[in-house]
């Protein structure tokens, strides 16, 4: 079985790359899909943070500085979904090209379905690599023009290395100062627009309780869009058909409860 390698990256910082990869990693993992989550994102470190690994020790960068080996910095997260979180200083990743981390892969991800890399912000040596490596890339954009003029670079940057964007996932779709409408988003960027995020309290107040929206509130209007996705991914049917009566049927019960009757 080879592992479908897809990298989460944006091209400006704090898009929502870390959240999309955690919470589509575990989508998929709840899904039963064999997922793995690798932190790419150099000096931030932020994927483990959001699953309580604050205290782990070996990460990618001892692997790829030769002083660990890659089980060792396999951690277990949510739902099953196997985590690889990133240092914080990744000085063995910036010496490392495409072919190390792709050996270190390799041995990572037997067995694994998906591979969901989280790319570093901005056009560096360090995103390049993580670039290289996929099969497909993802971008994570917000509704405003920077983000799309950033999202540009990466995807001119990713079709160099000769990959290909399989989409966008346009997230914070109500920020208050949106500048593109999501309609535009495919258009200006030539690529497939996947999924819409909302603006949702929810993804905050997950990371505080260090669990994933798709699980802590899962029929959130993020965790809706970020499953539905996910099973996009894995060509299974999504459920949102459950969600919908799930939801009616606590409506009709709470105007039971107030109004009496059927
Ligand atoms: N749809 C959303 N609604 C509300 N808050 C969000 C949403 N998406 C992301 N956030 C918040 O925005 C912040 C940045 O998100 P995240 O860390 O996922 O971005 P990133 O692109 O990985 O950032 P970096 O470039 O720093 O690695 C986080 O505090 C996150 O909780």
């Amino acid at each position: 079985m080879t592992a479908r390698v897809y990298t989460i990256a944006s091209g400006k910082g704090g898009t929502g790359k870390t959240t999309a990869t955690l919470n589509l990693g575990t989508a998929l993992a709840m899904l039963g899909k064999k997922t793995m989550v690798l932190d790419a994102d150099i000096g931030m470190a932020n994927l483990g943070l959001l699953i309580g690994l604050e205290k782990s020790k070996i990460t990618l960068h001892e692997v790829l500085s030769g002083s660990a080996s890659i089980n060792e910095a396999i951690y277990e997260g949510p739902a099953g979904l196997r985590v690889i979180p990133s240092g914080l200083s990744l000085r063995g990743f910036q010496n490392s090209d495409p072919d190390r981390l792709k050996e270190v892969m390799a041995s990572a991800i037997d067995g694994i379905e998906f591979l969901l890399i989280d790319a570093p912000a901005g056009i560096s040596k360090d995103g390049v690599i993580p670039l290289a490596v996929a099969d497909k890339v993802i971008l994570v954009v917000n509704p405003e023009l920077s983000s799309m003029a950033d999202a540009l670079k990466t995807k001119a940057l990713t079709e160099m290395l000769g990959r290909s964007v399989e989409g966008i996932i346009l997230n914070r779709a109500e920020l208050e100062k949106t500048e593109i409408n999501s309609n535009k988003v495919s258009e200006l960027l030539g690529a497939k627009l996947l999924e819409i995020i909302p603006e949702d309290a929810n993804i905050r107040r997950s990371a505080a309780f260090k669990t994933p929206i798709v699980i802590r509130a899962p029929k959130s209007p993020a965790a809706i869009a970020f499953s539905r996705l996910a099973a996009q991914m894995a060509g299974t049917k999504f459920q949102e058909n459950n969600s919908k009566e799930e939801k009616e049927s606590f409506v009709d019960r709470l105007a039971r409860s107030i109004f009496g009757g059927k």
